[in-house]
């Protein structure tokens, strides 16, 4: 089974302003809002995809319920652990450019913890872990890695999305996938990262170290897929960006779900890149119908150092 956890979900709320300006009370045109955070997002794609998972994390009050009432709608299961306090709420603003005003955390207790815990007790060989986002003040940064050294004990595969420090302790229990962009990279490495000449030094020290797949995306400028055996590197398709929100998260989805299939390595590259540009150019997040279209746009080749 695939499970994702999200540990700080949230609300996304969305709103489009003309010409957003601070200081002045700003009228939107339209809005709408989503089920959000990062293991939830990828969870909503795998079922895009066709691939079924288990939704984890903590969640709360009138907008945890928000969430896990749509999330369910959708047919994807769930099993949050409820907390005290509610689920943030997190603003998306798309004007000239988009801004984004992420919430707190609820408090999360240490029985809160333990719950969660028990639920990776049941987790086998051949299962899945998706351990993506920001992590709770409330909570250690070094919880991803405790849980990466404790899930891969189990046989279980642990694939990490997240940044700043959580990534900095994440990377030393060795996961099976991380999935930085150039900016993150750069935050982990102490450098500036602009091309791939630049980031493959780095990249094959993280696989060195024991990590099997980095994928590293600079949004619409390509990726690059390294492995102990090969480096790749793919474009990205052309098209109108309408929400970058998700992308990432969609990435990860299509990487899981294309190795679930069975693909070979390039194959699922081209999928995943396929299903975060298919979130970029649409209003939700990506459709299988609209990453197979993009398919045939996206080349991969080996990388020549
Ligand atoms: N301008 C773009 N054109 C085409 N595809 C894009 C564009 N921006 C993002 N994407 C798609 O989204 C993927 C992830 O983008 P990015 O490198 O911005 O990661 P991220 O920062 O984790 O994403 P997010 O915006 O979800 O946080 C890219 O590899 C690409 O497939
Ligand atoms: O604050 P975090 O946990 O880093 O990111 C949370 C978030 O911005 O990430 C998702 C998009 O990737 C959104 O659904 C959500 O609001």
């Amino acid at each position: 089974m695939i499970y994702t956890v999200t540990l700080n979900p949230a609300l996304d709320y969305f709103v489009s302003v003309e010409s957003f300006k601070t200081s002045e009370v700003n009228r939107s045109k339209a809005d709408h809002k989503a089920p959000g955070g990062k293991g939830i997002n990828v969870s909503r794609v795998l079922k895009h995809m066709g691939q079924p998972s288990v939704a984890l994390g903590f969640i709360g009050g009138f907008t945890g319920e928000y969430i896990k009432s749509t999330v369910q709608q959708e047919e994807i299961q769930t099993d949050f652990i409820q907390v005290e306090g509610d689920t943030r709420i997190n603003v998306k603003i798309k004007s000239d450019v988009e801004s984004e005003l992420n919430g707190v955390s609820p408090n999360i207790s240490s029985d809160n913890v333990r719950d969660l815990e028990k639920k990776f007790e049941k987790m086998v060989h051949g299962d899945t872990v998706i351990l993506s986002g920001s992590v709770p003040n409330s909570l250690p940064p070094t919880v991803y890695q405790h849980w990466t050294s404790l899930l891969k004990k189990r046989g279980v595969e642990v694939f990490i999305d997240t940044s700043g420090q959580p990534l900095v302790e994440a990377i030393q229990a060795k996961p099976t996938f991380i999935k930085p962009n150039h900016h993150e990279l750069s935050e982990l490495v102490g450098d500036s990262i602009q091309t791939f000449e630049h980031a493959v030094p780095h990249v094959q020290s993280l696989i060195d170290s024991g990590i099997d797949y980095v994928l590293l995306t600079f949004a619409g400028d390509g990726a690059l897929l390294a492995t102990k055996e090969q480096i790749l590197t793919a474009n990205t398709p052309n098209g109108i960006v309408k929400n970058s929100i998700g992308a990432g998260d969609s990435t990860v989805a299509g990487f899981v779900s294309a190795q679930k299939e069975g693909m070979e390595l390039a194959d699922a590259f081209r999928f995943a890149i396929a299903t975060g540009s298919a979130t970029a150019f649409s209003t939700g997040l990506a459709t299988r119908s609209k990453v197979e279209s993009l398919l045939a746009d996206i080349q991969i080749t080996a990388y020549k150092q």
